[in-house]
């Protein structure tokens, strides 16, 4: 496998995993039966810091050799090869087969590299577990990091999907993802990883207080925990819920776009109540399209649908990556198609059957 630990870094036992994340870990197994019990690989994302490094040891203290490791080496800072160094390291020394990949971060502008890492970092990992058949990508996420994606959901205006937050298991890519430290205290992961003398490396973007989440975690989180200590518990019960009534509604809007037919007719929509309407037409942009749009996008499509009662009405706005118009009684979406993005965009997304007037705005 290419990137494997180095072969000169000499076995030593393997550290007892942290309490904390061997007692969430056997839970979520339990209510995971099918993946605890499955023989495929089970592929660790290791950063090397303090969470992940639990996770490993929790992990492979109760799957043994089918546990592998990956870790993302994102090249953008100048400690990442350090990261990686330090992955290979642990897991040779810990007998852990470890790959490392590396990748290239698309900076774009209006996408900050953060997220750009992200979504390089995920896709890496689900392109992995594809090509090594593993069962499940095991992330480190705790209950902390939990609280910090609600408040963060918060303070973005979000809607249900992001007061869900994260879910402990989902399927995305061909790929199941699983978060078995969801409910374990990612203090006393690291408190518990110290006492035992397991080194981690920390971060050190996990400091900088121009980033919303590291405010969250540095100013807030330690003034919700000190006045509510049962916040771990309570935020991920909210979450629990959202993801449910989520659920709910996808579902509801499911049923509803079989009824509006596609493209949707907006006949069909008016006759639905703004919010059932807006919550169909949000999961037809999202499941058809891979599209989002704002807030503010949607209640102007929203009143513009209202108004669109006579035949001369038109409709015409920009929705997320694209436009929306009016084609007779079918509402209609094309992509946006920037003069760089000319081939690939056009290609890589459906084309509707109708289309919008020549010469519209977007
Ligand atoms: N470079 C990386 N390579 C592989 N997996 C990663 C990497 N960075 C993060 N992850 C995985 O994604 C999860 C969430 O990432 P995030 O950036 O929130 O964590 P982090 O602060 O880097 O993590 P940590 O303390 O893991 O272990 C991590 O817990 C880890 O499982």
């Amino acid at each position: 496998m290419p990137g494997c630990g180095p072969s000169d870094a000499s076995p030593t036992p393997r550290p007892p995993a942290p309490e904390a994340a061997r007692a969430a870990l056997a839970a979520w197994a339990r209510r995971h039966a099918d993946l605890d019990r499955a023989e495929a690989p089970l592929l660790v994302a290791f950063s090397g810091g303090a969470d992940s490094t639990a996770l490993l040891l929790a992990a492979s203290e109760r799957w043994g050799a089918r546990v592998r490791a990956l870790h993302v080496h994102h090249g953008l800072q100048q400690a990442a090869q350090a990261f990686a160094a330090h992955a290979q390291r642990v897991a040779a020394q810990w007998g852990v087969l470890l790959e490392v990949r590396r990748v290239q971060v698309g900076l774009a502008p209006r996408r900050s590299p953060e997220e750009a890492a992200r979504q390089a970092r995920y896709a890496a990992l689900a392109q992995a577990a594809r090509r090594q058949g593993a069962a499940a990508v095991l992330l480190a996420h705790h209950a902390l990091d939990q609280i910090e994606t609600v408040l963060l959901a918060l303070t973005r205006g979000a809607g249900l999907p992001g007061l869900a937050a994260m879910p402990e298991r989902a399927e995305r890519d061909g790929v199941t993802w699983a978060r078995p430290l969801l409910e374990a205290d990612g203090r006393a992961l690291r408190a518990q990883l110290a006492a035992a003398g397991v080194p981690w490396i920390d971060d050190p973007t996990n400091a900088d207080p121009q980033r919303t989440r590291n405010r969250l975690r540095l100013q807030v989180l330690p003034a919700l925990l000190e006045a509510f200590p049962q916040a771990p518990k309570t935020f991920a019960r909210s979450a629990r819920h959202a993801a449910s009534a989520q659920g709910l509604l996808e579902a509801l809007a499911a049923q509803d776009l079989v009824r509006l037919g596609e493209p949707p007719r907006l006949n069909a929509l008016r006759a639905l109540p703004p919010p059932r309407r807006l919550n169909a037409l949000r999961l037809w942009l999202r499941q058809r399209y891979g599209a989002q749009a704002s807030d503010a996008q949607w209640q102007a499509l929203d009143a513009q649908i209202e108004a669109a009662r006579t035949r001369g009405q038109r409709i015409e706005l920009r929705l997320g990556p694209g436009r929306v118009c009016r084609a007779g009684d079918e509402l209609i979406w094309t992509p946006l198609v920037s003069a760089a993005t000319t081939t690939t965009a056009a290609t890589a997304t459906p084309t509707p059957p109708g289309s919008c007037p020549a010469g519209s705005k977007s």
